[in-house]
């Protein structure tokens, strides 16, 4: 049995992604989106020379021994002074507020002494002295956020200053989930002596929910091929963008899954991959749908979703491929086989930084050891196993 190296498979699947499809969305809406067109600067900021401190604004230059400067108005923020500066004079200015013109530095209140309307200064300031001069933070036309950035608080707060209401952002897949097997049962019942609980699709659920638009979970079907058809047909009929099955991957009597997909058309692309876990991971097509079969064990289903979903979902978004995190070993990893391993690691932090805890439990059933999975080291095919301290490739599970 000939099985697809990783790579080959990644690739086979990020050729059928289509390309990225803009939407505009409010401001308001766009936490966690992915910009598909860079966000330009179309006013200057700030949009004119502004005081950095309370204070006066002065003419650097009239500070000299024995000054007194005449304050000849107010300019508060919202509210400038209205003329301008002569030789000789000063105006009160609080931050935020326009510098008139003439004035070229501001000095804080701390530092001057008013009696009347006549102020003296402790000392005389560097031109442009406490002023955010005009467009110094951003100037029209500047690229301020590039297409292919995710947008959080930090780049929201930038988009509004930027004077944006809307953005132009990557439309999100619509996903569908398929758990199939008929020993499953929901969380919450009670539990006959053959059956499991269905974990996986509210695990990939909130996995896969912010590159979505929406996740909608169809449950569980049974491994009854006109049950599991009838199932796959109704979800076709929504035209999902994605398609994710779990379980009945593999070869066994009731493994149903592929069989089905073909019979309603679906083109598989690709069955079983060069890695533990997650060799029977299938990929197909039908129509605009993606699907991928993952295998039904609970740790294969979700190293498979962060291995090959997440990268086509980051395509999707035209979102940068993220470079593997390359971080020393807390702890020796084992010889490996033939199939890359994608191993289970804690991320430890040590006083000389973080390092990666392999998680010694490799069977692909094994629920619980996931909990403190932060990590998968990426060991290669054949890997003889590395000494505590050896740097690995490892991909976090957590990052977008
Ligand atoms: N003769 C062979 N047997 C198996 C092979 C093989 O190459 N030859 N591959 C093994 C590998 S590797 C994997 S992985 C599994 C994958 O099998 P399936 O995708 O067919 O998964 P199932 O048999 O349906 O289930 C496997 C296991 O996972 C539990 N399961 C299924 N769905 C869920 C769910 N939604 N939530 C939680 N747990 C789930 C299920 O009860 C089984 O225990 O095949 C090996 N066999
Ligand atoms: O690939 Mo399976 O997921 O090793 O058990």
């Amino acid at each position: 049995m000939s099985l697809l190296p990783v790579e080959a498979a990644i690739a086979a699947i990020l050729a059928r992604v289509p390309a990225v499809r803009p939407e505009i969305v409010v401001l308001a809406d766009a936490n966690g989106r992915v910009l598909a067109q860079t966000l330009f600067a179309t006013h200057d900021q700030p949009p004119f020379n502004a005081s950095a401190m309370d204070g006066y604004a002065v003419r650097a230059a009239d500070i000299t021994p024995g000054h007194r400067l005449t304050l000849i108005g107010i300019s508060q923020a919202g509210a400038g002074f209205p003329g301008s500066l002569a030789a000789g004079q000063c105006v009160r200015i609080f931050t935020g507020a326009p510098v008139p013109p003439g004035a070229d530095a501001v000095i804080m209140q701390e530092e001057a002494t008013p009696n009347g309307n006549l102020v003296t200064f402790a000392e005389q300031p560097k031109p442009g002295r406490s002023i955010r001069a005009i467009g110094n933070d951003f100037a029209t036309g500047d690229a301020l956020i590039e297409a292919g950035a995710r947008m959080g608080p930090m780049q929201l707060a930038v988009a509004a200053a930027a004077n944006a209401p809307a953005l132009t952002v990557a439309t999100r897949p619509r996903i569908a989930l398929l758990a199939t097997g008929d020993e499953l049962v929901l969380p919450g019942s009670p539990l006959a002596p053959d059956q499991i609980v269905a974990s996986n699709s509210f695990g990939l659920a909130p996995m896969l929910a912010p590159y979505a638009a929406e996740v909608t979970d169809h449950g569980i079907a049974r491994d009854d091929r006109a049950a599991l058809r009838a199932k796959l047909e109704s979800i076709f009929a929504a035209e999902p963008d994605i398609l994710i099955t779990t379980g009945g991957a593999s070869v066994g009597d009731h493994d149903i899954v592929q069989d089905v997909l073909l019979e309603l058309g679906v083109t598989l692309d690709f069955w079983r991959i060069n890695m533990r876990p997650g060799k029977p991971l299938m990929f197909g097509t039908r129509g605009k749908t993606l699907i991928f079969g993952l295998p039904g064990n609970p740790v294969s289903a979700m190293v498979t979703a962060t291995v090959f979903i997440k990268p086509a979902l980051r395509k999707w978004l035209g979102y940068a491929e993220q470079p593997n995190w390359r971080l020393p070993l807390a702890g020796p990893t084992p010889p490996n086989s033939a199939r890359r391993h994608f191993m289970r690691a804690q991320l430890v932090h040590t006083p000389t930084g973080p390092e990666l805890m392999p998680i010694s439990q490799t069977d692909s059933g094994h629920t619980s050891s996931l909990s403190n999975a932060d990590m998968l080291i990426i060991q290669p095919e054949f890997d003889p196993g590395a000494p505590a301290g050896s740097t690995v490739e490892s991909i976090q599970i957590d990052a977008f």
